[in-house]
């Protein structure tokens, strides 16, 4: 299948002509839980939860049967400044251990019951050094988000998009200061472990990044400051909107990532609920300015999907409990 636009002109049409979510199902699902054995509101945000499951797949009873977590990989002309702690050659050796199975989203994925699919970007050909340039032009950015897009499985019934790419946290921080302003000391992060002197120099590349392209907003944020794995996470996420596949997203570079969608339309991410929060400073921030509330605090800060994978678990349990439980009459359970 080869994706609906060519030109980011053709892709903010496909975000504006998006489905919403089906508020017929929505109310059902939300009459369905008033019913259910249990004092109202004892279930939590898992109530909250399957009632927003169940509105975008237009379903007031629906199930989780085949989640889908994607990884997404891409490499960064910044690394040549020294913003990690890694060598940018880890991108391609941690792809090869997600192909044999060694990786932690190899393990999440597999114990939250969902399939994997890694989808390396050009790793040969890293993006430009976005202090000197944009990182990709348009027809890069353009085939960055149809390769997410083409991802993700119209048969899914949930989709994870996670990444992998040494230098990205940078990325992701140009990104954010450049939505939401402050200061690039604000958005910046030890990311893989940077020292206080990598960290410095991340701040200053940040700084010069947003200088530079003029404090990009919406997808001119994502092609200027982005990455292609990125881009590709923003055209998955696009492309589940548009299947009504609802999406746990990951950590501070997918939460930014996504973040450029909704800076292009509001009300693009309705479809996704956060899955944790990690331990990269700036992610709480990102995700207050999204409004999105984290379901998971672990201190996690790996990337790869592994956070959202971790929360496929508890939409699970939410769904289970909304669509398997007896109602009060079903029961002979007297209400209050
Ligand atoms: O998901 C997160 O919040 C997160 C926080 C810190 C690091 N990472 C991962 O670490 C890599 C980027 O870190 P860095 O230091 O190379 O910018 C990239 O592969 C990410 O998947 C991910
Ligand atoms: C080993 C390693 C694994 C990762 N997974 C996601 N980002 C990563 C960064 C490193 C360095």
């Amino acid at each position: 299948m080869s994706a609906d636009f060519t030109t980011l002109a053709e892709f903010r049409a496909v975000l504006a002509g998006a489905p919403g979510t089906d508020q017929k199902a929505q109310g059902e699902a939300e009459a369905r839980n008033g019913q259910l054995t249990k004092p109202p509101g004892a279930l939590g945000r898992l109530e909250d939860l399957a009632i927003w499951y169940a509105g975008w797949r237009g379903n007031p009873r629906p199930q989780i049967s085949a989640p889908q977590v994607i990884v997404f990989a891409g490499n960064h002309g910044v690394t040549a400044q020294g913003v990690s702690a890694f060598p940018a050659e880890v991108t391609e050796q941690m792809v090869l251990n997600f192909q044999h199975g060694g990786a932690a989203i190899n393990q999440l994925a597999k114990a939250a019951g969902a399939t994997l699919d890694v989808v390396a970007l050009d790793l040969e050909r890293p993006t430009a050094d976005f202090t000197q340039d944009a990182a990709m032009n348009e027809d890069d950015v353009v085939s960055a988000l149809a390769t997410g897009w083409n991802a993700v499985s119209a048969d899914s019934d949930l989709l994870v998009v996670g990444e992998m790419g040494i230098g990205n946290t940078t990325s992701a921080a140009a990104i954010a200061n450049a939505l939401y302003g402050g200061e690039a000391a604000d958005w910046v992060g030890r990311g893989t472990g940077v020292d206080d002197a990598g960290l410095a120099i991340k701040e200053r590349v940040v700084r010069e990044g947003v200088e530079k392209h003029g404090n990009p907003k919406g997808l001119k944020a994502l092609q200027t400051l982005g990455g292609r794995e990125l881009a590709a996470m923003a055209g998955a996420i696009a492309r589940a909107r548009s299947l009504r596949i609802p999406v746990i997203m990951d950590g501070f570079i997918c939460t930014s990532a996504a973040a450029t969608l909704e800076s292009e339309l509001s009300g693009a991410l309705d479809h996704v609920v956060s899955g944790h929060v990690s331990a990269e400073a700036a992610h709480g921030a990102v995700l207050k300015q999204l409004g999105k509330e984290p379901m998971l605090s672990l201190g996690m800060r790996l990337g790869e999907g592994s956070g959202a994978a971790v929360a496929i678990n508890i939409l699970k349990s939410a769904v289970a409990c909304h669509s398997g439980m007896a109602t009060f009459a079903e029961a002979g359970v007297s209400d209050g």
